[in-house]
């Protein structure tokens, strides 16, 4: 018999849950009104400080991305949306004319791309972008500006509905009272609306049905203790936070029903990169018989990737683990340290991937192909 699992959250808990989920009632990501400049909160602060950024000029938002003040694949996408809008109009206020401008913009795209390599949804969004005023040759940049307002607040707007029906199949994957283990954050901060990853959370929990989460704490950058059991315990869902290491007894105890994590580019064989730490959870699910389940838009899945092998892993500061940013202690004596910020979960360890356009369960190369047909 599985020992009793963590209290479930007090009725007065319960009683303090909100209307909407989510950390506020502003996305992680906005255009400010005027267009000059794109509002971020900056999630590095969180959970002690609830600060927003403005982000006017392209260093500052090449910082944003790379420093994780914004993070998280889908929130990266509209940032570097409206990242471009706001560089677009700069540039068409010094272009001459159509060629300077779009000289300068793929520049900017170029710069902005560079921040990082794995999530694919940046690429996408700024290519995207960058379509709409290569698509308009020729014109007055004042007039393809207008255009591309429209394209940005189109991407936002179209991963607010993607996350909305993401989390809707994948909560339709749980029962009322099931335990679900999550890795990293892939929630209204990291994705906008309800989220991916854990978005099924939210939209269960607003439509009446129980869940207990259980949140990894993901080191070294800490996403699931700072942000995950912040977002989920302000929703009023029971939350328990676990370090990394805990997974394998959370789901040994039976307190696990199923696994649900977010993406960060997804291969065409189904292999599925996110943060660092995902494919032994995956491991873990398996080898305990728990469902594992990668949530993600389509703009996530990179067809011109047809494995996980192709995927270029992010490289960060080996600093990140050593400093311990969270603990009053100095950092670690100096040491040697790997730090990859993602790994690729293979295939044969996801039991199905849930997207906007429904859930694709193996084999994938047939069942990712017919999302595009
Ligand atoms: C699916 S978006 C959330 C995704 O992003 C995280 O990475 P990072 O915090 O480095 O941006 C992690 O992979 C999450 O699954």
């Amino acid at each position: 018999m599985a020992e009793e699992g963590p209290e479930p959250a007090t009725p007065e808990a319960a009683a303090t849950q909100t209307a909407t989920s989510g950390v506020t009632n502003v996305d992680a990501v906005e255009l400010r009104a005027d267009g000059g400049a794109v509002v971020i909160i900056d999630q590095t602060l969180l959970p002690n400080r609830l600060e927003y950024l403005e982000l006017a000029d392209a260093k500052d938002m090449y910082d944003a991305i790379f420093q994780l003040k914004v993070r998280g694949a889908p929130a990266i996408g509209v940032c570097a949306g409206y990242c471009y809008y706001v560089l677009a109009r700069q540039e068409a206020a010094r272009a001459a004319g159509y060629e300077e401008f779009a000289s300068a913009m793929e520049r900017q795209r170029a710069y902005l791309n560079s921040s990082r390599p794995t999530a694919v949804n940046l690429s996408w969004a700024l290519s995207r972008m960058h379509g709409v005023t290569l698509a308009h040759q020729g014109e007055d940049p004042a007039g393809i500006v207008g255009l591309l307002r429209d394209e940005a607040v189109a991407i936002h707007r179209e991963d607010l509905a993607m996350s909305e029906e993401i989390s809707r199949l994948g909560a339709s994957l749980l029962k009322d009272g099931d335990g679900v283990l999550t890795h990293c954050n892939a929630g209204p901060l990291a994705c906008l609306g309800y989220g991916t990853g854990q978005g099924p959370l939210y939209y269960a929990h607003d439509h009446g049905k129980r869940v207990r989460v259980f949140a990894d704490e993901t080191r070294p950058l800490l996403q699931g203790a700072r942000l995950t059991s912040y977002e989920l315990s302000r929703a009023g869902i029971d939350v328990t936070l676990i370090c990394d290491n805990m997974a394998s007894i959370v789901m040994k105890n039976g307190w696990v029903q199923a696994c649900m994590v977010g993406c960060d580019r997804v291969a065409m064989n189904g292999d599925a990169a996110n943060k660092i730490g995902t494919s032994g959870v995956a491991i873990l699910a398996a080898h305990y018989g728990i469902p594992f389940y990668v949530l993600g838009p389509t703009s996530t899945i990179d067809r011109d990737c047809p494995t996980g092998d192709d995927i270029k892993i992010e490289q960060r500061d080996p600093d990140e683990i050593k400093t311990m940013f969270y603990a009053k202690p100095k950092a670690l004596p100096e040491v040697k340290c790997y730090n990859p910020a993602f790994d690729v979960t293979d295939h044969s360890l996801i039991t199905a991937i849930v997207t906007e356009k429904g859930i694709c369960r193996p084999p994938y190369t047939q069942s990712l192909a017919a999302l595009f047909e």
